[in-house]
């Protein structure tokens, strides 16, 4: 019987220089074979095998990375995430092209009309047909062995991250919450996330906090 070899589900293809207004980065891509969906890893500094690093696992968000948006917090956190590790002097960003939390840019604008009227974001996920949150980390541990890291500083306030690494055999040595980026435009988002996804974020913070 003839038998095919199987296929590694991730990839590594590339690295290359990528400066920052932050600092100096090493961009390295990957690809999910199956989908030839592209994610991105970016490093800064150096570390021994062992060290515990500082990394951040960023999901996809055009509206806020690149766009400019307050309807979320993604934006400040990217920046913050990126700002930590260059003043840390070492870290790693794992940019994931999970866009809307896995359901995609044009169901995010489909979710976003619908909270426009009223629903929350899990409430308007499932009025869509998705589950509040369709993430899938596994990519993270092949972007971590290529980059020689095992144990990790986790900068997240979401639980589910944490849990994903600490399956895939890497240790969690401590998280850091970023707490940034609340405005009144995502206030009531931020609030939802913690009482039905199960956020870490600063109570006070969310009732009281400055708007930014
Ligand atoms: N479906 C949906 N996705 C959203 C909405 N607002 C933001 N997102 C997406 O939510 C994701 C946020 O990702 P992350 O920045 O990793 O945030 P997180 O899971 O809240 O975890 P931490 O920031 O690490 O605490 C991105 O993919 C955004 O595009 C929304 O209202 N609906
Ligand atoms: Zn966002």
């Amino acid at each position: 019987m003839v038998t095919s070899t199987p296929k590694n589900k991730f990839e590594f293809v590339s690295s290359a220089a990528l400066p920052t207004q932050f600092g100096l980065f090493t961009i390295h891509g990957f690809v999910e074979v199956e989908t030839q969906q592209e994610h991105v890893a970016l490093s800064y500094g150096q570390w021994q095998e062992g060290d515990t690093v500082p990394i951040r696992i960023h999901s996809e968000c055009l509206t806020g990375d690149a766009l400019f948006s307050t309807r979320c917090d993604c934006g400040a956190q990217l920046q913050k995430g990126l700002q930590n590790i260059v003043e840390h002097g070492s870290g790693v960003l794992l940019y994931l092209r999970q866009e809307g939390r896995g359901i995609g840019l044009l169901n995010k604008i489909r979710a976003y009309k619908l909270q426009d009227s009223g629903l929350d974001t899990v409430e308007a996920n499932e009025h869509l047909g998705f589950d509040a949150d369709l993430r899938d980390y596994a990519i993270c541990k092949l972007m971590l062995e290529t980059l020689k890291v095992k144990n990790v500083a986790l900068m997240t306030n979401n639980p589910k991250k944490q849990v994903a690494l600490t399956q895939m055999g890497i240790n969690v040595v401590s998280r850091t919450p970023i707490d940034h980026g609340l405005t009144e435009d995502n206030r009531k988002y931020l609030r939802t996330k913690t009482e039905k996804l199960g956020h870490q974020f600063d109570l006070h913070l969310l009732n009281n906090g400055p708007h930014k």
